[in-house]
Formats: C-alpha cells, sequence, structure tokens
C-alpha cells in the first residue's frame, strides 16, 4: 500500500541518553552532501518529520582519509552542519557495528578529527573525544542583571559550562540563550552547560544546545567539557558519573586533554521515510 506514496529512504532511529538522531545509512551516497542541511530541517522536525535533535549519514571513508573506519555527516536539527557529537558519535559506533560496518573497536571520522570507539558487550559505548582545546576559565560573562563566571572548552564543538549550586533552578530557556549568543563567543556561537557538583564524583548536568535551540535530555561532549574543566578547578576528580536532566547516566574520565565519554546507546526503531511527505525528493 505504501508504495503508491512515493519515493522511501530507510532509515534508524538511535537515542543516547536521551539526545536522539536519525540515522541514514548513506553508503550508497544516495543523498548528496549538499541537499543534507534540508534533510536534517525536515526530519528532525518533531511532529512534521520524525524528529529528533540531529540527524547523521553513514559513509565509506574517501581514499584522502586514511585510518577511520567510516566518516558521518553529521547536522543539528535546525540544518546546521556540527563538527561533532558525543551522544550521535556513540549511536554511529554502536551501528556501524550491528551493521557490520566496523568492528566492535573503531574509530569514526568526524569533522573534528578522528574518533575512537568501543562497542561494550552491555550495548553501552565508550568514545574518546578529539582531545580537549582553546580551555579558558573564569570568564566574565555580563547578563542582564549580573555577571555569570564561566568556563570555556571545545571537545569537539565549543562549549561554556557555568557551575550553580541547583541546576533545578536556572531559567534554562533565558539563561542558555543568553550565554549560547553572548558576544564572547561569537561567530561561531556555544553550548551552553550548568552544572552542578554534587560530590567528587558525581555532576547533574543541563544543557542548552546549539543547533538544537533548546535544552536536550543530554550532551556528550557538553557532559565532557564539564567534567574537564571541574577536574581542571579541582571540584571533581578524573572520573564522574554525570546526570542528564532525561535523568540518564553519562561516566567521563579526564588525563590531560583525553576525555572519554561512555553511555548507553539504544536503537529505538527502524523505518522508512516517505520523502514527498516531508517536503524531500532524491
Ligand atoms: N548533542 C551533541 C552535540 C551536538 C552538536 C552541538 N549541538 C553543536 O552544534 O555544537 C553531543 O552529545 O555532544
Amino acid at each position: 500500500m505504501l508504495d503508491t506514496l512515493g519515493q522511501q529512504m530507510p532509515f534508524v532511529k538511535m537515542q543516547g541518553s536521551g539526545n536522539d538522531f536519525v540515522v541514514i545509512d548513506n553508503r550508497d551516497r544516495r543523498v548528496p552532501v549538499e541537499a543534507m542541511a534540508d534533510w536534517a530541517k525536515a526530519v528532525c522536525r518533531r511532529a512534521f518529520g520524525i524528529g529528533a535533535d540531529g540527524i547523521f549519514f553513514l559513509e565509506n571513508p574517501p581514499a584522502d582519509r586514511p585510518g577511520v573506519d567510516f566518516i558521518w555527516h553529521f547536522y543539528n536539527a535546525d540544518g546546521s552542519r556540527a563538527e561533532m557529537c558525543g551522544n550521535g558519535s556513540r549511536c554511529a559506533a554502536r551501528l556501524a557495528y550491528l551493521l557490520g560496518i566496523a568492528p566492535a573497536r573503531h574509530v569514526i571520522g568526524t569533522d573534528a578529527g578522528p574518533v575512537r570507539a568501543e562497542v561494550l558487550d552491555s550495548g553501552r559505548v565508550k568514545v574518546q573525544l578529539t582531545p580537549a582545546k582553546d580551555a579558558r576559565l573564569d570568564i566574565a560573562l555580563p547578563a542582564a542583571d549580573k555577571t555569570l563566571r564561566a568556563h570555556f572548552v571545545n571537545t569537539g564543538v565549543p562549549h561554556t559550562v557555568i557551575f550553580v549550586d541547583d541546576v533545578a533552578k536556572v531559567d534554562l530557556p533565558d539563561l542558555g540563550r543568553t550565554v549560547r549568543y553572548h558576544e564572547t563567543f561569537r561567530p561561531k556561537g556555544t553550548n551552553a552547560n550548568f552544572a552542578q557538583v554534587v560530590d567528587k564524583q558525581t555532576m547533574l548536568l543541563r544543557t542548552y544546545e546549539r543547533g538544537v535551540e533548546a535544552e536536550t535530555y543530554a550532551c556528550g561532549t557538553g557532559a565532557s567539557a564539564a567534567v574537564y574543566l571541574s577536574h581542571k578547578l579541582g571540584l571533581t576528580g578524573p572520573e564522574v558519573n554525570v546526570t542528564t536532566s532525561g535523568g540518564e547516566q553519562l561516566t567521563i574520565s579526564v588525563d590531560g586533554d583525553n576525555v572519554f565519554l561512555a553511555g548507553a546507546a539504544t536503537v529505538t526503531f527502524t523505518g522508512d521515510l516517505l520523502l514527498e511527505s516531508v517536503g524531500l525528493k532524491l
């Protein structure tokens, strides 16, 4: 019956700690790179498309990118391309393993650089992010009626972290947006993270994500940035369990500028996208 509904594209829906993604196996290059931003906007739009925080396309590595098992093209829900996504990379690793594209230990080619992944028996996936860079501590951020004490690091994508006494009390739509668009971080902008250190091994985190333009249930590179910076500030030890706003747990460990992120990566459903229904065609 659905054959009458025109062109279709198989997809996989996944989530890593509640950060949700549509995955397209694009090894046949059916979707050209130039069309991917439009695909992201149409497919990720909740209620009208499949709905997701982001979409990524898995492809075989080109000859000029040796040493990686596959590459991806990652896009946020608003159609912006992102250099990296921690939870997305864990989902990509799990799916690549399930599809036989890569062995349990492999390397993903991201725009930020190669990311090492290990798919664990439990269905959890551990990734080593690209080395933390551009760290800046104690940035004074003038906001409406106060000055925020912020810290910054790039863990594949840019992250600002503000430590607070109670994350539940943060007005994230307002404060997250203020930080995300603060002139200090122009032109690329930043993701905005609010972290509550519970003890040396435990943290609560909420993230306002660039490209989703809202709070997401989790952000892997954000959790990694928060732990990297809290460790640098002496607030936590080198390994921390981070509870994200969706209630899931990510485990982050830091060794110098090397940051490791581990957590569950789950296939939630598979399906066929009816391209015409979301305004797309091949
Ligand atoms: N949710 C991701 C980060 C995705 C990219 C980010 N929105 C950006 O554009 O910087 C993660 O888990 O790291």
